[in-house]
């Protein structure tokens, strides 16, 4: 793992010496916006924009559902990186499910970076949305690009569905900040952390709102009401990888999902939803994780278990979109 600067790629692992061993998400560098009339120097044109991704990624996981929940597969062309992230971090293969790079021909996602910006300083990261007409990177920020996916595109897709409803943005504005600092990167902050302090608290404040999250979901049949909304395919990018990945290689394993009925019942639901089973690639999920953090698992074997099946029934009813 390591970032560019200056244009170089350097070779580094997040620094937590100056935070007390707490992992801090640095910001994300490429903001730009698709929109539907182009004000933006973006318009949302079909076959214009490609979306570099890792199948193992639960931030880019994020962008393939919404891809799919919108009818973009045609519209949105995709690149997969190899599940292994090592010396020059992400790259292009032909292994099992990843690919070559389809637009630019690099083999590092951080060559792909270069030719957006030739000094770029920064993390190279995925998601990353590629505008193949003016030859640069318009987003990488995933909470961001998939609220592009959810209107930008309408004219070209499924303008019926839509995962952030005026009616609850304010609900779904709050809780996308609470799961996002205390589980979707509230579990990086466990597994990264390299103090003990700092992992306890990580991992407090992360079960802490897992029970939150329980309750709530005792009461009512998705997180900001009757509807499934971005703020669910949010939180259920991080549920899915938590028994097979986080429980053990984060030392998330205070519980494991499958001892929270409601939660682990909701992330069947919405596995189970028209071929979301699709976006999720568990062979990809644990081969990146267990593979390429050796501060974290430095002989890189893969464990064999849990068995997951989150085709299992369940009692929460069908989710209408
Ligand atoms: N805030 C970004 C975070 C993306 C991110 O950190 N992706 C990870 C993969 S799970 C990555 O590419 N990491 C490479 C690195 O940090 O060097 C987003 O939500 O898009």
């Amino acid at each position: 793992m390591g970032l560019l600067v200056d244009g170089v790629w350097h070779e580094d692992w997040y620094d937590t010496e100056s935070t007390g061993g707490r992992f801090e998400r640095p910001d994300t560098r490429f903001r730009d916006w698709v929109t539907p009339d182009g004000r933006s120097g973006y318009p949302a044109e079909p076959g214009r924009y490609h979306l570099y991704v890792s199948l193992a990624c639960p931030w880019a996981h994020r962008t393939l559902i919404l891809r799919h929940l919108k009818g973009l597969e045609s519209v949105i062309d995709v690149s997969v990186v190899d599940p292994f992230m090592g010396e020059g971090g992400w790259h292009f293969s032909d292994n099992p499910g990843a690919t070559p790079d389809r637009v630019n021909g690099c083999e590092y996602l951080h060559q792909v970076y270069l030719k957006a910006k030739p000094d770029y300083t920064g993390r190279v990261t995925v998601p990353t949305l590629w505008d193949k007409v003016r030859g640069t990177i318009v987003n990488n920020e995933s909470a961001e690009i998939i609220r592009m996916l959810n209107s930008a595109f309408d004219d070209h897709g499924r303008a019926d569905r839509d995962f952030y409803p005026e009616a609850v943005r304010d609900d779904i504005d709050r809780i996308n900040a609470f799961v996002y600092d205390r589980v979707n990167n509230g579990v990086y902050k466990a597994g990264f952390a390299t103090r003990q302090e700092a992992y306890e608290e990580a991992v407090t404040n992360l079960f802490e709102a897992l029970d939150q999250l329980e309750e709530r979901l005792s009461r009512q049949p998705f997180l900001a009401g009757d509807r499934v909304t971005e703020a669910d395919w949010r939180l259920f990018t991080t549920l899915v990888r938590f028994d097979p990945v986080y429980v053990s290689h984060f030392k998330c394993n205070v519980r494991r999902l499958a001892d929270y009925p409601n939660l682990w019942a909701y992330t069947c639901q919405l596995y189970q939803v028209e071929n979301v089973a699709g976006t999720v690639d568990l062979d990809h999920i644990k081969r990146h994780y267990f593979t390429s953090h050796p501060m974290i698992n430095p002989t890189r074997i893969i464990p064999l278990g849990p068995t997951v099946d989150y085709n299992a029934p369940h009692d929460r009813g069908p989710v209408t979109l």
